[in-house]
């Protein structure tokens, strides 16, 4: 019996440059790689067409050099950051490892977003790993077990900067949120308003605003989360529910 090795990468999309709109890295320009598939299905996941069928036949099985290259016919020189998300990108093993050396020797950073379900050994070498563990409104429920985990190999390793980033639907989920905080007190934690519409079509940014609002308040009142950072998903401002952005 030989060991399978799978050295491609199931990608649904790729886009950019845009600017990151999320967490510790926010405003940064930036090139995106979206995976296929997820362990998770949060109620109101905004990239539900990475897991719930509806865009199955533009699923690309590539490998690490082919993603390369059409990130860099899509920007040329124009990025020096890519952001691979998903669907959950901690499902895929060593060809993710690979892609991100290849990354790095052109001098390209790595940025990943996960929930913190699975654990993978090429979490050492990403740049910006953000960990987003999902709020009860999600219906998702999280392994403590598993999260505490991975948080502690980081916290040994040392290597990735990483962060939490929570979003927040409701005073649950704002509950939640501060469980986490105190759980990993070391780990920078980012609170995110939801957006309760992912498919409203037009501007959405006044909705948004609100919802941050609401957000801001929770915390300014709060002494328990002094040291949060309250960030708004500011494509989602710019650019609304366009996909691709
Ligand atoms: C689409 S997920 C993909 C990566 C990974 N599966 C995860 O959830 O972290 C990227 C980020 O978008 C956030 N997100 C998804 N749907 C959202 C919504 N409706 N409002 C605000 N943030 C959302 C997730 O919590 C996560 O931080
Ligand atoms: N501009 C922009 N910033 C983002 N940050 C996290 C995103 C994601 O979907 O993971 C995202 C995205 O889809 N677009
Ligand atoms: S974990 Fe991320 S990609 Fe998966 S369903 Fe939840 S928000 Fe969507
Ligand atoms: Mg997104």
């Amino acid at each position: 019996m030989g060991v399978v090795t799978v050295s491609k990468i199931p990608v649904i999309e790729m886009f950019g440059p845009t600017i990151q709109g999320e967490g510790a890295v926010i405003g940064v320009k930036t090139m995106f790689v979206r995976t296929y598939g997820c362990d998770y299905r949060c109620s109101w996941c905004d990239s539900a067409f990475t897991w719930d069928g509806s865009a199955k036949d533009k699923v690309r099985m590539l490998t690490p050099e082919e993603i390369m290259a059409e990130l860099l016919s899509l920007a040329g020189n124009n990025f020096d950051c890519v952001t691979i998300s998903g669907g959950n990108p901690a499902l895929i093993g060593e060809a993710m490892g690979t892609f991100i050396m290849g990354l790095h020797e052109r001098g390209i950073q790595a940025a990943i977003e996960t929930q913190g379900s699975r654990w993978q050994e090429w979490f050492n070498d990403v740049d910006v790993l953000t960990i987003s563990p999902k709020p009860p409104s999600s219906g998702m429920k999280t392994d403590w077990e598993i999260l505490d985990g991975i948080m502690g190999k980081l916290h040994d390793k040392g290597k990735a900067a990483h962060s939490l980033k929570v979003v927040v639907f409701n005073e649950g989920d704002y509950e939640y949120a501060k469980a986490v905080h105190k759980r990993y007190p070391e780990v920078p934690l980012f609170l995110q308003p939801g957006n309760e519409d992912v498919t409203e079509e037009g501007d959405i940014s006044v909705r948004l605003l609100g919802r941050l609002e609401w957000l801001f308040n929770q915390v300014i009142v709060d002494p328990e989360m002094n040291r949060a950072r309250v960030l708004p998903q500011l494509h989602a401002l710019i650019w609304h529910n366009k996909r691709g952005k």
